[in-house]
């Protein structure tokens, strides 16, 4: 039984944390590797962010005939060169993820690196199950980064029928003619817009009547409609069962007009992410969980155990890599000034669905105001309203905000169309330092014509006391 300092497991932004002021600290990484190939280096690095949104890029270049013609352009989309796309996209990402490993493994003397499933067999005590055997670690202190998977419904069938996630459906061996998506939410959006734009034809199942239903209901309504022009939409359905025939899947499902079904060569299960906690036996570890079957933590993201951290997926409501590295940096900073400890600040997380139009948001939706009896007055602004949006010829894009009627301080943006996410990095700015509306808009020139005039129209549309 080997005794460290301090144990870290999961290497995606848990792998962030080690820095020269760790140089004299015994360390072990524990990581079992992600994907297909056991990758080191986390979800986003390998299966998640980054090269979903290589493929989205690419995505939305295979996209741009189907704009051209609207703007008196013709042009042709003579063809999508699969093997190479997805071999370019993971000749980069593979190199790194292995050069992160070898970095780890090789070149940091004060750090050991255990490469396999790491189970609490009690308080602060891991068992490791290593290509060797195995092993037993304790610790003074442990940081739990051990992120989550794609959650797979209890659907008869979908075991036999073989389906993707987003683990795999990346690294396909060749696209499929069509392919159907189980799931409405952000990576359902995303892959749609993708396999679509690539030449697939794609259906897409969801339970409720909208897709992305959590995004402000504006937003949401207005994506539904748009996906429903370019996916076959199938909202409102239960999905009963799942068989094979050949190369075809075929899902049965239920929906207000009774029993239907669909088939496609792929099916691909979006359905939500479950956290880890069960691998790692937290429970045995003396850590407690949230309703959610997370680790509970705390502000400082302290566990229910003293010396134990947790961060990123496995603890966070958001799942999502900015709030995992913000997390990453709280914790290191608490590590290493355990007398002085900050606490992480969620006030204002946003996000964005790279999907197309690509969605972005922060802060309160309308429906999350209107439930909480937050008083609120809100303004849109659509892109056709702005000379970069009669540029683009964008009829279905807007900017949505919410504000206090009285001071003017935004509560929530939301921006569905061209560079959604670019576009609201100063919303989020101006919420995060306290900027009220009338100051934002009228404080600072706004480069004439850019696509920011969205925002500062916006801005000047809040009808503030
Ligand atoms: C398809 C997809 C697209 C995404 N796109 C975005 C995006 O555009 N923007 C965004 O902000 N977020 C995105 N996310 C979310 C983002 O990837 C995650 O929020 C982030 O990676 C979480 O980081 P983490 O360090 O908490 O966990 P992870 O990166 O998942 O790291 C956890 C690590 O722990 C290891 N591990 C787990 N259990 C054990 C165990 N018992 N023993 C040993 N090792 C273990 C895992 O192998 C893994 O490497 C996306 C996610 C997916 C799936
Ligand atoms: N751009 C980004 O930031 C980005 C991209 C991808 C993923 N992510 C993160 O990864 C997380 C997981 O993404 P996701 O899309 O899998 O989850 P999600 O929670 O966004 O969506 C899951 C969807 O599956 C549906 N669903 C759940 N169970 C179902 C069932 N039994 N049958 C049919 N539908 C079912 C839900 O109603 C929902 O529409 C996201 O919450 C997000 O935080 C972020």
């Amino acid at each position: 039984m080997r005794h460290f300092d301090l144990v870290i497991i999961g290497s995606g932004s848990g792998n962030t944390i080690l820095d020269d002021r760790f140089a004299e600290w015994d360390v072990a990484i524990v990581e079992k590797g992600v994907g297909p190939n056991d990758a080191y280096g986390g979800t986003c690095l390998n299966v998640g962010c980054i090269p979903t949104k290589m493929f989205v890029h690419t995505a939305d270049v295979a996209s741009a005939p189907a704009s051209g013609a609207g703007l008196g352009v013709d042009l042709e989309l003579r063809g999508v060169r699969w093997h190479d796309v997805r071999d370019r996209i993971f000749g980069r990402i593979d190199p790194i993820a292995e050069g992160g490993r070898r970095y780890r493994a090789e070149d940091n003397p004060n750090v050991t690196l255990y490469q396999g499933v790491a189970r609490f067999t009690g308080v602060k005590q891991l068992a490791v199950q290593t290509a060797d055997g195995p092993e037993t670690i304790t610790a003074d202190r442990f940081v739990v980064a051990a992120g989550g998977r794609p959650a797979i419904p209890d659907v008869p069938g979908f075991e036999q029928v073989g389906y993707y996630t987003s683990d795999t459906v990346m690294r396909l061996d060749e696209l499929p003619r069509r392919m159907v998506v189980v799931g409405t939410g952000f990576i359902g959006a995303e892959f749609a817009h993708v396999f679509s734009a690539l030449g697939v034809e794609v259906t897409v199942v969801g339970r409720s009547g909208h897709v992305l239903r959590t995004e402000d209901v504006d937003v949401s309504a207005r994506f539904t409609e748009l996906a429903a022009q370019r996916w076959d939409l199938r909202l409102n359905r239960k999905v009963v069962s799942a068989e094979r025939d050949g190369e075809l899947v075929r899902l049965h499902l239920e929906g207000p007009d009774g029993a239907e079904v669909v088939e496609a060569e792929a099916l691909l299960v979006a359905t939500g992410r479950v956290p880890n906690t069960d691998l790692l036996d937290a429970a045995a570890g003396g850590l407690e969980l949230t309703d959610s079957g997370k680790i509970r933590v705390d502000a400082t993201q302290r566990t229910s155990v003293d010396g134990v951290w947790a961060l990123g997926d496995i603890s966070s409501d958001f799942e999502l890599k900015h709030v995992a590295n913000h997390e990453a940096r709280v914790v290191q900073h608490n590590l290493l000034h355990p007398d002085e400890p900050i606490e992480s600040d969620h006030r204002f997380v946003p996000h964005a669905v790279f999907t197309a139009p690509q969605i972005a948001s922060v802060g309160l939706t309308e429906q999350e105001a209107q439930r909480r009896g937050v008083e609120h007055v809100t303004s849109t602004q659509d892109y056709a309203g702005i000379a970069y949006g009669w540029a683009m010829e964008d009829t279905t894009g807007f900017a949505k905000l919410l504000a206090d009627p009285d001071t003017g301080q935004l509560l929530g943006a939301h921006i569905i169309g061209p560079q959604a996410p670019t576009l609201l990095q100063p919303l989020v700015q101006a919420m995060q330092f306290g900027l009220d509306a009338r100051t934002m808009a009228r404080g600072q020139y706004w480069i004439h014509p850019a696509m920011p005039e969205l925002v500062e129209n916006a801005l000047l549309n809040l009808p503030l006391r």
